[in-house]
């Protein structure tokens, strides 16, 4: 057994679950066992909501000033210990270590500062008299305690998405990583400590069943998940028994519209790069490329090329743009799906594992699919991109919207007017154009159809966690 042990933290202590019990944490690089992790359950769960409660009333009742406060004063203690935390995350997960520590942890401190700002600048209707002799206004309250379940691909990231704008408007928090990565979870839970009330954040390590037993408890009085779509359908249905708030960011398959005038060098090295990043566990992965007859079999020769230059590898190796992906399961769905390829379909990269250790899979890229595979429906969630040749815009249009997900897409034309025209048409939460997959605090990211409803970052996601209450006064004559 692994001497460190990933622990709860649970009103403001850092806690072994109520059983003792613990689970094996394995490192994806070499799929061996090197940590262990509490494995909750009822009672633990039930510690969580109980101190999640009890802090609700003072972190809801403190001022925006307070809370945005503490929200930087967290921004400044992450900017503080990021090495660490970035070491964390990078051995958890067998992310390469300097691209995530430029690519992943600007964010983390960002998206703080963001919220931060939100808290003290919530917006309603203008208070008036909508009735004669009657003043109105709209209290935006929090929404009290709320059950949150993150995923494997950016832990960290993933865990700040769900917790600052519901601690920025007042809520309180139990969340639960997943069971694979939950050492910056525990880590971040462990620092924010020092700047809220015991109770406001409470991490509980486990499985899925300590998942379900979360979101079915009586106390929130919200569920958000990150997760596949399954997860999310249990999520709303569990949920609907009591009537919780749902918030639901589910799975992706992006489609990326290549037309004949892009430049094609530097499209393909973009869209290679929004396919790879991250080993392409990512639910907005540039991974279905539909593109225009006229250049599709330039396009396939430069993205294999574009794709063959950016390896996966150990953390350590400034050559890796990507490390394993997260789990044995995940590399045998990754697997599967390329050995499955039907015969009208062929490999122009890649399509093997890496490493005889560990779960690394090649940059593969596959080409002539049909809209009907497996391989177009599903989400890979791997580092592997597809291509498909389309005639004109109607039928780019109606492939790219022609899956069970709406989470993003892009567009790559020089053609303005096509853009716009797609952009419009094209039924996603979000549509790049001549990019694909940066974010930004400020702007929305969440989707449409089976990748679930709700949005994370933004604005709207800080509303996402509040409610709105009318009081109405009568004033006389
Ligand atoms: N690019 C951020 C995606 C978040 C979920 O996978």
């Amino acid at each position: 057994m692994a001497d460190q042990t990933f622990k709860n933290v649970i009103n403001g202590e850092l806690v072994d679950s109520a059983s003792g019990e613990t689970y094996d944490v394995i490192d994806p690089t070499t799929g061996e066992v090197y940590a262990q992790a509490a494995r909750s359950g009822d009672e633990d769960i039930d510690r969580a909501y109980a101190a999640a409660d009890a802090a609700f009333e003072g972190w809801g009742y403190a001022t925006p000033q307070d809370r945005s406060n503490a929200l930087l004063k967290i921004a400044q203690a992450i900017e503080e210990r990021v090495e660490e935390i970035n070491a964390v995350e990078c051995k958890d997960t067998g992310k390469p270590v300097q691209l995530t520590m430029d690519e992943e942890m600007p964010y983390a401190s960002d998206h703080f500062k963001f919220f931060a700002g939100a808290a003290r600048l919530l917006e309603g209707k203008a208070a008036g008299e909508y009735m004669a002799d009657h003043t109105s206004w709209v209290r935006r309250e929090p929404i009290g305690v709320v059950g949150q379940v993150t995923p494997w691909n950016y832990p960290l990231l993933m865990m700040i998405w769900k917790i600052a704008p519901a601690l920025a408007a007042g809520n309180t928090v139990v969340l639960k990583p997943s069971d694979t990565t939950p050492a910056s979870s525990t880590l971040l839970a462990e620092i924010c400590q020092e700047f809220l009330p015991p109770g406001v954040l409470n991490v509980v390590c486990g499985d899925r069943d300590t998942g379900r037993a979360l979101v079915a408890h009586k106390t929130p009085q919200m569920v958000a998940i990150t997760g596949s779509v399954r997860a999310g359908m249990q999520v709303a249905e569990a949920a609907s028994h009591d009537l919780k708030r749902v918030h639901l960011e589910l799975g992706g398959k992006a489609p990326v519209v290549v037309f004949d005038d892009a430049d094609i060098a530097s499209a393909a090295e973009g869209i290679a790069g929004a396919g790879l990043f991250n080993a392409g566990q990512d639910c907005t992965a540039a991974t279905r490329v539909l593109v225009q007859a006229g250049i599709h079999d330039e396009f396939v020769a430069a993205l294999a090329e574009a794709a063959q230059g950016m390896p996966t590898g150990l953390p350590d190796d400034e050559a890796t743009y990507y490390g394993p992906l997260n789990n044995a399961n995940q590399l045998a769905h990754v697997s599967g799906m390329v050995d499955r390829l039907p015969d009208h379909a062929s490999i122009a990269t890649g399509g093997a594992r890496k490493f005889d250790r560990g779960y690394f899979y090649e940059p593969t890229v596959l080409s002539g699919l049909q809209q009907t595979d497996e391989q177009i429906q599903t989400e890979i969630f791997g580092p592997v991109m597809t291509v498909q040749k389309f005639d004109d815009e109607a039928q780019a249009l109606a492939w790219a919207n022609d899956v069970q997900y709406g989470l993003s897409s892009s567009v790559w034309t020089k053609d303005h007017a096509r853009a716009m025209r797609m952009s419009r048409k094209l039924d996603f939460g979000a549509v790049w154009i001549n990019t694909h997959i940066p974010f930004v605090s400020e702007m929305p990211h969440g989707g449409f159809k089976h990748s679930g409803y709700g949005k994370d970052l933004s604005g709207y996601g800080f509303e996402d966690y509040t409610r709105i209450k009318h009081v109405m006064s009568f004033i006389g004559e």
